[in-house]
């Protein structure tokens, strides 16, 4: 030992400033506290970073037992802040009573890492020695929640160096867990995390999934095989893609399990149906609607969820996304068609669902292409049906409906703000949920007003799940209506129930469709 004295405040305070000397006092209390661990685990020591101008100035005023280069908190450090080699020395110090107080001396870091550092103390520890037989304590750990934060092999320690793994505990401190020897296994997969990683990289490259997807569609490789199978060679003219180029795709794609090769032939799976424009599970739209419009308004998620602009949609388009499907016929008609292509299910059940015994005329308000009331108009051979929505939505819609439906069906161009036809039912279909709270309620309002006492409204839109962490496709699409649409959101039952009550509806009944989306039923009061 360099002093005969234990650490002691005064000790402290003249070898540090006064922020890093008041933690070290602290510290030093702690280890001098310090119980046995979980699992029984015995105390090692406490841990504690602090920034002296020099090193050498701090040490020669603290009771130092030993002193060793650092390894790993050095490298944490360099990696958190991108910092080229930041100086740290670790010093051994008796905290008195026996306990040692492990600390780290950072010295070449900007203030603003100190202050960042002291703020979140993010490597002050607690150190409990496990047995170096006995690492399923690590297994153990990782099983109460707690969470791997790094750690290494320091082989400045002990006769035969130390393997050390940090872990986060739910409350947010943290835990050292070191043991004699280099635990090569326990080391690669506290540090690897190998199987989190797989799947991270799984999610990370989400992008290009969607983006092959959208390709298949695009390049019509879907409808091609769909029709027949195909060799590489048929498809790279078909298409007027070099094979070479194609190939590489159909290969991502036969990974992704929506092609399989069978000799020189390419096949589409029952999943890859689902690309094709012409299969009646199609998803075409969707692939079209979210590999490309879409796309680009979520590569805008940091900026909606900051709050920089109204929406993400607004970022990348200057425009509110109605404006701008109003504007860009295109882009419109690829909306409307995911939007019926996406809910062909929802549709079919709400049709099987409603109860439309009595009813004269069913109003599908913001109906896009009048795919559900369609439905609705099959399944009820006696309902004459409206479908109202935007002026130019309408028009695209109205010719294939009439076809199809003839005097049963008008299209109504309006404003779902200013004035609704009315109708013996009402149908609000993935409408709301476009919009905040507000313009919901001035939307209930106009049906309320084309509305008679006792006459029936229908929602149908995701619903958020009451309890955190249950499972639900709503939390992606709350997300995705955060980016697309200023003020959308999904919402819970709850939440749906009072908006309706405002406006003048009693919610009579709710019932799950596929694709966690529901009907809500109400009445008018
Ligand atoms: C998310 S889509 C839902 C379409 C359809 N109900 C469905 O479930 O597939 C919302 C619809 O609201 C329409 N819409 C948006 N603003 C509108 C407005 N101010 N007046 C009338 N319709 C509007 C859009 O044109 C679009 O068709």
């Amino acid at each position: 030992m360099d002093q005969g004295n234990v650490l002691s405040p005064e000790i402290a305070s003249g070898a540090l400033d006064e922020a890093d000397a008041a933690r070290l006092g602290r510290m030093a209390q702690v280890a001098r506290d310090g119980g046995d661990g979980p699992y029984g685990l015995r105390f090692d020591h406490a841990g504690l970073l602090v920034f002296p101008r020099s090193a050498e100035a701090a040490l020669a005023g603290l009771p130092v037992v030993r002193r060793l280069p650092s390894v790993i908190v050095k490298e944490r450090l360099a990696r958190r802040y991108g910092l080229a080699g930041p100086e740290v020395t670790i010093a051994h110090l008796d905290a008195g009573g026996g306990r040692t107080l492990e600390l780290f001396l950072a010295t070449g870091c900007p203030p603003e890492v100190a202050g960042d550092e002291r703020l979140h103390e993010r490597e002050t520890h607690l150190a409990y020695e496990a047995p170096a037989a006995s690492l399923g304590v690590l297994e153990a750990l990782r099983a109460d929640g707690c969470l791997p934060d790094g750690g290494g092999f320091n082989p400045g320690e002990g006769p035969s160096g130390r393997s050390v793994f940090y872990f986060r505990r739910r409350g947010g401190d943290r835990l050292e867990i070191v043991a004699a020897g280099q635990a090569r296994a326990e080391l690669a997969r506290h540090l690897g995390a190998p199987e989190e990683r797989r799947h991270m990289l799984g999610l990370l490259t989400g992008a290009w999934t969607t983006q092959a997807l959208r390709t298949a569609a695009e390049l019509g490789v879907a409808d091609l095989l769909h029709a027949r199978d195909r060799t590489l060679g048929e498809l790279a003219r078909a298409t007027a893609c070099p094979a070479d180029r194609l190939g590489r795709l159909l290969r991502y794609l036969e990974q992704l399990g929506v092609v399989r090769r069978a000799g020189e032939a390419y096949a589409l799976t029952p999943l890859g149906t689902t690309l094709a424009r012409d299969s009646p599970s199609s998803l075409h739209g969707v692939a079209l609607l979210y590999g490309g419009l879409f796309y680009r308004s979520f590569g805008e998620l940091p900026g909606a969820v900051r709050g920089a602009a109204p929406s993400g949609f607004e970022l990348a388009y200057g425009l509110a996304p109605f404006a701008h499907l109003d504007a860009c016929p295109g882009d419109a008609a690829v909306f409307q068609l995911a939007m019926s292509d996406q809910c062909r299910d929802v549709f079919d059940a709400v049709a099987d669902r409603l109860d439309l015994d009595g009813v004269g005329t069913v109003t599908d308000l913001g109906g896009g292409t009048g795919a559900l009331l369609g439905r609705l108009l099959d399944a009820a051979p006696h309902v004459t049906g409206v479908l109202f929505d935007t002026p130019a939505t309408v028009a695209a819609a109205r010719p294939a409906l009439v076809a199809r439906h003839g005097g049963r069906v008008s299209a109504v161009g309006g404003d779902l703000f200013s004035r609704v036809p009315g109708g013996d039912l009402l149908v609000l279909s993935r409408v709301l949920h476009d919009w905040d709270d507000a313009a919901c309620a001035r939307i209930l309002a106009r049906c309320r007003e084309a509305t008679r006492p006792g006459g029936r409204l229908a929602v149908v839109e995701r619903l958020l799940p009451e309890r955190a962490g249950e499972p639900s496709l709503a939390a992606a699409w709350d997300v995705h209506m955060m980016v697309n649409n200023a003020g959308g959101r999904e919402r819970t039952l709850e939440e749906y129930r009072e908006l309706l009550a405002a406006a003048g509806f009693a919610l009579t009944s709710r019932a799950g469709l596929p694709l966690d989306v529901h009907l809500l039923e109400a009445v008018a009061r």
